[in-house]
């Protein structure tokens, strides 16, 4: 037979280059022993697979908000509005919002292709929204709605970089998602460390080191990326700190990439999310001053809507012929779902008070945040009393990311096993246990460091067995390696 015309060694290079940790090796191994689980029942030592590995809620049994679904199913289902039980199936304020964004599709058509930038009637509820929130501007144009916050990002990488030798600035850790579109189009990742002994922050002297040395390896550095709160990390970052990155962005012109899908995920009282955009108004900056993409998604906060593929990025500071080349660019696409449109409409226009769905609505968001921060601090604790782990707080988004510092014996057994360090203790959590956890070096590390990452998504019921699951196997393993 012939050689088959397509192989591995004759594909794109740069998607050989690229690596997305969140759904690699650990958890294609999980995949299997589900599956040996379900032929096989009682051939390994536990009953279920927990995936810890991946932010998706709503696979871990998290519930949609009511009001959110209740104008999907009007919008997807425009006859219901002339039924009489209507009324009493479906709230007023769902009715009256899933008629008035009716009204703004043309046709009423939730199945035809919209706007490339989605629906205008739904951009301007998003500007609105936006408006609302930092107290400055925001307009309609700005906005492109996506399918999910991903797609937005791809496009900015796709627009900024034109070869190898153009950088992108991320941290490391970072969410791979940056390092697999920076290998998937062909440009260099230029790191900047976030520092873990303080909590995760940045010191804007070490960006201008890095920056220096990129340049000075010829990397022209077009973009910095900036995800708060933090994936796989979990800080909110200080006001302060807010200012020095739009500073220095501004100062050695670069674009500033927010990525701010976690912007409802915050935990703790001290600190609260301050949209970049804000920031830089506040400092008196414009659109002249700073080029600034913030990404928002429906796929985290109190709503979880991973599967419906929503989110935007709102674009500021690019010029007129610049502003057409993303918006060809888009258009390539034809247009984001129509769901995941009217979903980002939603989360940025939520029920308000005296609103009729407001007080049930208010319930089920305080009730999923405040349960995500108990579960937050639970595993926190746990892993922190657990020997050779730190464990920094998580302050928003929905991960922890313990440092295992693992014995030599561990090490040479990992290399042994041709596996870093942190992806053998991974595995073999798995194998134990059947917790599904992402290696830290799915998301990089300072080099001689191990981490994992552990999502805080099970419910809440499951997390004192993970916990001491968890803290059984890593006593094993530990006793089983220790110098
Ligand atoms: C920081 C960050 N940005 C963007 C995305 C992409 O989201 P959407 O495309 O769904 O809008 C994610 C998803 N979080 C991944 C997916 O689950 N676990 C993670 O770490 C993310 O964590």
């Amino acid at each position: 037979m012939a050689a088959p015309a397509v192989a591995v060694d004759n594909l794109n290079p740069k998607v050989l280059k690229c690596e997305y940790a969140v759904r690699g090796e650990v958890v294609m191994h999980a995949q299997r022993l589900q599956q040996q689980l379900q032929t096989q029942p009682g051939s390994l030592p536990f009953d279920e697979i927990l995936y810890c590995n991946i932010g998706n809620p709503q696979s871990l049994g998290q519930q949609p908000i009511t009001f959110f679904r209740e104008v999907l199913a009007l919008c997807d289902h425009p006859c219901l509005l002339e039924r009489e039980e209507t009324k009493s199936l479906f709230s007023a304020d769902a009715i009256s919002r899933a008629t008035n964004i009716l009204a703004s599709i043309p046709g009423r058509a939730t199945g035809a292709y919209s706007h490339s930038q989605g629906i205008k009637g739904l951009r301007d509820a998003i500007a609105a929204g936006i408006t609302a929130r930092d107290g400055f501007p925001a307009n309609a144009d700005d906005i492109f709605l996506t399918d999910g916050a991903s797609p937005g990002v791809h496009m900015m990488m796709q627009l900024l970089i034109r070869n190898e030798k153009d950088g992108i600035f991320c941290p490391i850790p970072q969410y791979p998602l940056y390092s697999a579109s920076i290998a998937l189009h062909g440009g260099a990742l230029v790191p900047y460390y976030l520092d873990e002994s303080t909590g995760w922050g940045l010191e804007v002297s070490d960006l201008k080191k890095q920056l220096e040395d990129a340049r000075s390896k010829g990397i022209d550095v077009r973009a910095l990326v900036v995800i708060n709160p933090g994936n796989p990390t979990g800080q909110v970052l200080a006001e302060e700190n807010q200012r020095d990155i739009v500073k220095f962005c501004k100062n050695e012109g670069l674009v500033l990439l927010a990525d701010e899908v976690y912007q409802e995920n915050i935990y703790v009282d001290n600190k609260k999310f301050n949209s970049f955009k804000k920031i830089a108004r506040s400092m008196g900056y414009n659109e002249e001053d700073l080029t600034l993409v913030s990404f928002q998604s429906v796929s985290k906060g109190y709503y979880g809507e991973c599967g419906k593929r929503g989110g935007y990025m709102e674009i500021t500071g690019f010029s007129a012929p610049v502003r057409e080349q993303i918006y060809k660019v888009a258009s390539v696409n034809l247009c984001s779902n129509i769901t995941g449109q009217i979903l980002a409409s939603l989360v940025m226009n939520a029920p308000k008070v005296g609103d009729a769905s407001y007080a049930s609505y208010k319930a089920e968001k305080d009730g999923i945040l405040q349960s995500l921060a108990r579960r937050a601090k639970a595993l926190e604790d746990a892993f922190n009393n657990l020997e050779g782990i730190t464990c920094n707080k998580a302050e928003g988004a929905m991960y922890l990311f313990p440092q295992i510092r693992l014995p030599r014996k561990a090490i040479e057994a990992a290399k042994a096993a041709k596996k870093a360090p942190d992806a053998f203790y991974a595995l073999r959590l798995l194998e134990t246990t059947g917790i599904v956890v992402v290696p830290g070096s799915g998301f990089g590390q300072v080099p001689g460091t191990w981490h994992i990452r552990c999502t805080i998504l099970p419910q809440e019921e499951k997390i004192p067995a993970i916990i001491s699951h968890f803290k059984a196997f890593h006593e094993s393993f530990m006793a089983k390696y220790r110098d």
